[in-house]
């Protein structure tokens, strides 16, 4: 385990349907938080150094991951802050479009992260964008602990982690993840290949991960639940 001096404060904040599921089976993107949630994760979005997802999130979604709201983005800059927390992707292979919304929609610092498997054309095609930087770690797939390390070293003390699936149960799976909140919302998914919050292997029984329950608020109709990992 990396020590937590060492990297940034890790958290998730996902949005999943009654039977856990993320998104559909097609993977297309379902809005299962209402207005009250989303404005809840634009003030966590503000309140973050960075802003991260995996690269099943960028092609599945494209999502901009800026801070929405105008008033937010000015208490950022009043605080010496840029508008956008820095927004890392982790994609082992530099798949991210150069089209991608991260590049074209709002200000301030990109971080691709990839392994050293990944194609060199598409690394320099990345690193070209405005204002990206791509960091290198692992071989064949990005190495989550020492992406962490290098994370820190980029100035990001508060990170936050919206999904999806797989790169929600890589972190857990390597201690990474310090605090879950999770928005239940008040609908039905189903299918066996529907992303779940958290998919990768999974535990077997004697790894299992423990949660303490910090909270459990409702907004609107569904319920947003805050966790701790339990120490392991
Ligand atoms: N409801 C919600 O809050 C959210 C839903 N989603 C949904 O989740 C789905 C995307 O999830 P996934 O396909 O699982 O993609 P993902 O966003 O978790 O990205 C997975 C990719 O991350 C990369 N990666 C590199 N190194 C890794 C490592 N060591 N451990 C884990 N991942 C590593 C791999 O290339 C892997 O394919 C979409 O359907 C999207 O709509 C995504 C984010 C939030
Ligand atoms: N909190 C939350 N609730 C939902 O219902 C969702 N579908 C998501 N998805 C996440 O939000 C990202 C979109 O961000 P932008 O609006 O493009 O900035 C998406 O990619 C998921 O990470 N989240």
């Amino acid at each position: 385990m990396i020590p937590f001096s060492e990297r940034p404060y890790i958290f998730i904040n996902s949005a999943m349907s009654a039977d856990g599921k993320l998104s559909t089976f097609e993977r297309k993107q379902v809005k299962i938080s209402g207005k009250a949630d989303f404005d809840r994760v634009d003030t966590l979005r503000a309140g973050t150094d960075a802003i991260m997802v995996g690269i099943g999130t960028v092609l599945a979604d494209n999502p901009s991951l800026t801070v929405k709201s105008e008033q937010r983005r000015l208490e950022r800059t009043a605080a010496g802050k840029e508008e956008n927390p820095i927004r890392v992707i982790v994609d082992s292979n530099a798949r991210t479009p150069i089209d991608a919304d991260i590049f074209k929609k709002g200000k301030g610092r990109k971080i691709i992260v990839v392994s050293e498997s990944a194609q060199k054309e598409k690394t320099a095609a990345l690193s070209k964008m405005p204002d990206t930087k791509i960091i290198v770690a692992g071989s064949d797939r990005v190495n989550l602990e020492e992406m962490a390390v290098l994370l820190k070293k980029e100035g990001i003390n508060r990170l936050m982690v919206e999904g999806g699936a797989t790169l929600n149960y890589g972190l857990i799976s390597v201690g990474l993840v310090d605090e879950l909140m999770i928005f239940v919302g008040n609908l039905i998914i189903g299918g066996k290949t529907a992303p779940t919050f958290a998919d990768g292997d999974g535990f077997s029984e004697g790894q299992i991960r423990r949660l303490t329950l910090e909270s459990a608020e409702k907004i609107e109709d569904g319920i947003l639940l805050t966790w701790k990992m339990k120490s392991e």
